[in-house]
């Protein structure tokens, strides 16, 4: 499919995650949690779309993920003067997109309240996804493109993720091009506006979830990769997921922009892996229910408080450690480069102790407490199956160690690696026969620690 593109487009892209420290713990705000933005990213490209005629007072926003089958959604907006007709209603045939649809409802929310005059305007937004979000079996090639993007024979629902925060990323880059398009005096990488679009987003991931998360993966879609702890889960209120249960769309509107534009008072401080050190991401091939898993640790939580409370300390002391362990490395890599190069070249296999033995401690304690949550809560944190992958990693020359990311379960393994050992790695585990490895899958990413960014029109030519 070729998509013209007018000089008028805005485009920007935000970034997937890997929780590497502080899953479940950092749905609390006194916890913190180790975030890593990736390379795969998802893109908005927003423009104003002509060519549609206006029926009925009612302007159309139109969204295309080309890369799928089925993949559009229009939705048809009023001009805010009756209560609701600022919320978008779907008018295609192929099924919704929660997080598509409350992504255009507050972002117009917010530029409504704040005068804009684009909003009577018809709007296109094409979004593209690079691979590793989704499963690749069912890929289509076409000769006619070298493009980044490739597209599958299937549509969203039927394709498999891989677990990367596709929905987190996707909201906030249609969020930041929107909130360009509707307010084209702001940019929104300005830090006073990035705060906005980072809150934006996090109000609509949570209407399209239906309840407010820990918010750590569109804290790393905006800002990248960080030690992140959350913001008070009650400054979202329920009318705010609604905007009919508010009698007016101003009041909506005036809602949105007083909670947008407040202080939400959490942490993100940005960080980045040590260098010389990359991570890998392996797809395992199963899914887990992440919010079944979570319901299940914060019930234990709440039957046994004290024992939970002793084990969260622990885990949290093993994942504050880690998280020292990664800034020691880096300050060594800036003030003594000489030493740092020989710690890489002696690696992990060296005797004697050195801070990569350190680091794989580290690991190994989170993995302890992880274990102890599984057998405790009865959710498959680190099941077995993880345990004995994780384990038989940490015998690949070149690994330092790994964790399940995020809620853990049986979907993904994230591991840190001499990054000059990457490819003798993946090549270890193609070639093996352990069973350990045969459902796994390394995914074609690394760290990225930028967060949201603009990105140049011309990546989508031709496509
Ligand atoms: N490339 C895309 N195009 C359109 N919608 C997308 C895209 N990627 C993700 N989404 C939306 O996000 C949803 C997936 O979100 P979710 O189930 O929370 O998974 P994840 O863990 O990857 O965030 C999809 O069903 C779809 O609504
Ligand atoms: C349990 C959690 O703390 C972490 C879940 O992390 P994942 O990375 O596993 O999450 P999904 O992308 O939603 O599947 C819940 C939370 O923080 O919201």
């Amino acid at each position: 499919m070729v998509m013209a593109l007018d000089s008028k487009a805005v485009a920007y892209s935000a970034p997937g995650k890997a929780l590497l420290a502080g899953g479940y713990l950092v749905l609390l705000p006194q916890y913190s949690a180790y975030v890593v933005a990736l390379s795969a990213r998802i893109h908005a490209v927003v423009s104003e779309e002509e060519e549609r005629a206006n029926t009925h007072k009612r302007v159309t926003i139109a969204a295309y993920s080309p890369q799928f089958k089925d993949g559009e959604w229009v939705y048809s907006l009023g001009d805010g003067s009756d209560k609701s007709s600022l919320s978008p209603v779907l008018t295609s045939a192929y099924g919704n997109n929660p997080f598509l649809e409350a992504a255009i409802r507050t972002v117009v929310a917010y530029s409504h309240a704040s005068g804009s005059r684009m909003l009577k305007k018809n709007v296109s937004i094409k979004i593209y996804s690079d691979d590793a979000y989704h499963s690749q079996d069912d890929r289509v090639t076409s000769p006619t493109t070298q493009s980044r993007f490739h597209y599958h024979l299937n549509s969203i629902r039927d394709v498999p993720k891989t677990g990367l925060g596709s929905s987190a990323a996707l909201t906030t880059a249609v969020i930041a091009a929107l909130f360009s398009f509707y307010l084209p005096d702001l940019d929104p990488l300005d830090p006073s506006n990035l705060d906005k679009v980072h809150n934006l987003a996090q109000l609509a991931h949570c209407t399209a979830q239906k309840k407010v998360g820990s918010g750590f993966d569109i804290a790393s879609a905006v800002y990248g990769s960080v030690q992140y702890s959350r913001f008070a889960a009650d400054i979202i209120s329920n009318e705010l997921f609604d905007p009919n249960s508010v009698e007016s769309v101003d009041k909506f509107s005036n809602l949105v922009k007083n909670l947008v534009e407040s202080d939400w008072k959490m942490t993100h401080i940005p960080s980045s892996l040590p260098p010389g050190l990359s991570l890998l991401m392996g797809d395992v091939k199963t899914g887990s229910e992440t919010p079944k898993m979570a319901s299940m640790v914060l019930d234990w939580r709440e039957k046994n408080p004290a024992r939970a409370n002793e084990v969260w300390t622990l885990l949290d002391q093993s994942n504050t450690a880690l998280v020292n362990t990664l800034y020691q490395m880096s300050t060594l890599a800036e003030k003594d480069p000489r030493s740092y190069a020989q710690l890489l070249e002696a690696g992990i296999e060296d005797s004697s102790p050195n801070i990569l033995h350190q680091l794989r401690e580290n690991f190994l304690e989170i993995r302890k407490y992880l274990r102890i949550m599984t057998i405790e809560s009865h959710a498959l944190i680190e099941p077995q199956p993880q345990t004995d992958l994780l384990d038989k990693c940490n015998q690949i020359p070149g690994v330092i160690g790994g964790v399940v990311p995020g809620a853990g379960g049986f979907d993904a393994i994230s591991i840190l690696a001499l990054e000059s050992k990457i490819q003798d790695i993946k090549d270890f585990t193609s070639k093996s026969k352990d069973s350990e490895f045969s459902d796994l899958i390394w995914l074609d990413l690394k760290e990225q620690r930028i967060g949201l960014q603009r990105e140049s029109l011309s990546l989508y030519n031709n496509l």
